[in-house]
């Protein structure tokens, strides 16, 4: 008989935490699902590939069950049938497998590929839920206990922030479409999530599919859906991820990557909720809310051509723009602790605190790659450095070279110097930032075009994803 590839982790207290079985045959997955639900308060009591999901043994909450192909679908039959809550997940493209996973009894299911982060929100829920008397659980580890999130999964208290949490609250119920612009890594799904689960779909599905992501041949299917024999490879009826979030909300993220065919389909969503599968000649009716998002500035996509104008005054009815995180003072000192702790505890590494020089370098950066940027660095020295304290050394040279050193010689010859970019970084963000965020207007008077602004900035930001 197979036997399970992990079992009970040592120190915690099987009645503390919710037991989980993971069914996930890649490894690499299977270390991120892991991390993601220890740090939702779970215990995984046994992995297993699909092929040897029969080992189960009792005693389980919820199992998170990966599904290959249709096979897989039967363990889902199986697992609910043990009064199991199940948690589909699958690999792009696989929308419609989720979509019958959730016929058959599962109660969510996310999409591959996912950060331990973003699955440990999704689940964090599904915990709560089968064991409603138990205190919310915080990460485990040596590290200190993070402070946890201030609203929804958000850290941080700044008055912009603030802002932004009353707002959510105030758009949230409304069936209106949302559109959120922010720089890249400002938390833009984490608002689309936190509006999901503040509205009355919140009990529905919440689907977020990344239109910059996906190759453009197969963004229609991804989002519609397709028939059999629609193009080479349709081997099936396909429900896409408008069906997927039937009754919910369907997040499109970097809705300006849309091609405008497609955009000219969506638009129709919006105004008469009818679309089509790819190769279907019948209309199907939906009954999706839609949060959309972009890092772009809309308006400057729309005059350029690239965005329609119809497209952008049906999906703007309720704007929310998140601030950079540049803008919100002593929220990076906040978030910086959270994922130190969070990051230690998942590395199981022992730091307990950042030193005080390095969090003066940290709240002096100008983090062009926002919030991500932030959690990279920091999982970085964790990964890399060992505790108990975070040292100024551990931190990239793009944050160090912020300032000189204490104690710097004063008329020192390279006393100022820094990376070109940086000051070119620095010029252009004034820029924007003088002219209130309109990127048209700071490349007019830099008398440079827009584009470079736009491809500057995914530079800065693909260097800070790295
Ligand atoms: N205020 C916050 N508190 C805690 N975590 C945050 C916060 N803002 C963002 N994050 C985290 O930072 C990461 C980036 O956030 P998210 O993916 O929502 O950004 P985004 O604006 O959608 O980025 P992109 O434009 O690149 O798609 C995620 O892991 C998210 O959980």
């Amino acid at each position: 008989m197979p036997q399970p590839l992990t079992t009970d982790a040592p120190g915690l207290s099987p009645r503390a935490r919710t037991r989980v079985l993971l069914v996930e045959g890649d490894a690499a997955s299977a270390r991120v699902a892991t991390c993601a639900i220890a740090t939702a308060g779970g215990e995984v009591v046994a992995t297993l590939t699909p092929e040897n999901a029969e080992a189960a043994p009792g005693g389980l909450d919820v199992a998170i069950v990966d599904l290959p192909g249709k096979a897989a679908l039967s363990t889902v039959d199986r697992l609910v049938a043990r009064g199991l809550t199940v948690v589909a997940t699958s690999g792009a493209g696989s929308v419609a497998l989720a979509v019958e996973a959730m016929r058959r009894g599962a109660v969510d299911f996310i999409l591959k590929p996912y950060t331990p982060e973003a699955l440990a929100r999704r689940l964090l829920p599904r915990f709560a839920e089968v064991d409603a008397p138990r205190e919310q659980p915080l990460p485990a580890g040596p590290a200190s206990t993070p402070s946890g999130p201030d609203f929804a999964a958000f850290v941080g208290t700044s008055p912009a922030m603030r802002k932004v949490y009353a707002e959510i609250e105030r758009i949230a119920p409304s069936r209106a479409p949302v559109f959120v612009t922010g720089e890249s890594g400002t938390g833009k799904e984490l608002c689309a999530e936190a509006i999901h689960a503040r509205s009355g779909r919140a009990a529905k599905p919440f689907v977020a599919l990344n239109c910059g992501a996906i190759p453009r041949e197969l963004m229609e299917s991804e989002v519609f859906g397709h028939v059999r024999g629609a193009f080479t490879g349709a081997t099936e009826d396909r429900a896409g991820a408008v069906e997927a979030a039937q009754g919910g909300t369907l997040f499109l993220d970097e809705i300006g990557e849309m091609e405008l065919a497609l955009q000219a389909k969506l638009l129709r969503v919006l105004q008469t909720g009818e679309f089509r599968r790819v190769g279907e000649v019948r209309a199907r009716q939906s009954d999706v809310r839609i949060v959309c998002a972009t890092h772009r500035d809309p308006q400057a996509e729309v005059a350029a051509g690239r965005f329609r104008q119809d497209l952008f005054y049906r999906l703007h009815v309720l704007p929310l723009a998140l601030p950079p995180l540049r803008e919100r003072g002593s929220d990076v000192a906040a978030l910086a602790e959270t994922f130190l702790a969070r990051f230690s505890a998942e590395e199981g590494r022992g730091f307990r605190r950042i030193a005080p020089d390095a969090m003066d370098l940290l709240v002096a950066y100008d983090w062009p790659g926002n919030v991500r940027e932030l959690q990279n660095v920091l999982r970085r020295a964790v990964v890399l450095g060992d505790g108990p304290e975070l040292t100024r050394e551990m931190l990239p040279v793009e944050i160090t070279l912020r300032r000189p050193a204490a104690g710097f010689a004063p008329f020192c010859e390279t006393d100022g110097i820094e990376p070109f970019w940086i000051t070119e970084r620095r010029v252009i963000e004034r820029a924007v930032a003088a002219f209130g965020g309109n990127t048209a207007k700071a490349a007019a008077a830099l008398e440079i075009s827009p584009s470079t602004i736009y491809r500057k900035r995914e530079r800065w930001a693909e260097a800070a994803k790295a």
